[in-house]
């Protein structure tokens, strides 16, 4: 466990603004994005193309920097730590579901849900990695590896790393982009379990139907947050998404 303010917020992020800079100019991808993600919430961010999700959550996760404001992590402030401790904060304080690698192919699946533990030096606790496997339904597969595994099968296994490192925060990127739909509806059944058992996920997601699991969705444009709805359906979120993409 990672020391934290149990008040604090799970994730903030205050008047955070990222700038590329390139030989072709300036794109400012984020401008001041300012919002606190409780604990124990699930947050959808939506948005067009380029509106700064991505680099929404590289900030939030402390895979990048920001130019100018603040990130904290359960009271935490990410630019507080130096490399090395901003790699261990990681480790023991947040969980990936991204598309790509968040899973090494030369490992189990039980090896993947107790490499952040193992990593960390801490004990890992074998019945308790096979139970997070058998909620995520890979029980009768942890002897296999990523490679061997479906899509939506290694999205469990990193589902089941969360479950079983129960870090404060759970990142995901468009986590049933490559999916089918029943199997996509599962890996959300899954993140939302997370958020109702107290854990915080923070996603983000062009898919209205996914959005609809969240407590919360975050509309981005031009990197600034342009709107927000509490428990919407996938109808209403989409309606507001075609807004915001008409030209
Ligand atoms: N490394 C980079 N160098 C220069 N510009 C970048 C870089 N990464 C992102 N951008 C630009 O910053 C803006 C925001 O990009 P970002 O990837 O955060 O958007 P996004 O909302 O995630 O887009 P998408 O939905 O297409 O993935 C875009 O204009 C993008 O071209």
């Amino acid at each position: 466990m990672t020391t934290q303010t149990l008040a604090a917020p799970a994730v903030a992020l205050e008047s955070v603004t990222r700038t590329y800079r390139s030989r072709a100019g300036s794109v400012h991808a984020l401008r001041g994005f300012t919002h606190a993600f409780a604990r124990g919430t699930f947050t959808a961010i939506m948005g067009p193309s380029g509106s700064g999700k991505s680099t929404l959550l590289h900030l939030a996760a402390g895979l990048d920097r920001p130019d100018h404001g603040r990130v904290t992590i359960g009271g935490t402030a990410l630019d507080s730590l130096g490399e090395t401790a901003l790699t261990k904060f990681r480790r023991t304080s947040m969980a990936f579901v991204f598309q790509s690698y968040n899973l090494l192919d030369a490992l189990t699946a039980f090896d993947n849900v107790a490499l952040p533990a193992r990593l960390a030096g801490v004990h890992v606790d074998k019945a308790a990695v096979t139970d997070a496997l058998h909620r995520v339904g890979l029980r009768d597969l942890a002897r296999r590896r990523p490679p061997e595994l479906s899509g939506g099968q290694q999205q469990r296994v990193a589902i089941a790393r969360a479950l079983y490192g129960r870090p404060n925060v759970v990142f995901a990127d468009e986590p049933t982009g490559a999916l089918d739909r029943n199997t996509g509806r599962e890996v959300l059944a899954l993140l939302r379990a997370l958020a109702d058992d107290e854990q915080t996920v923070v996603m983000v997601t062009h898919d209205p139907l996914a959005a609809s699991y969240a407590d919360e969705t975050l509309f981005l444009a031009d990197g600034q947050v342009v709107g927000r709805l509490h428990h919407a359906d996938a109808a209403t979120i989409a309606a507001r998404m075609n807004d915001l993409e008409r030209p």
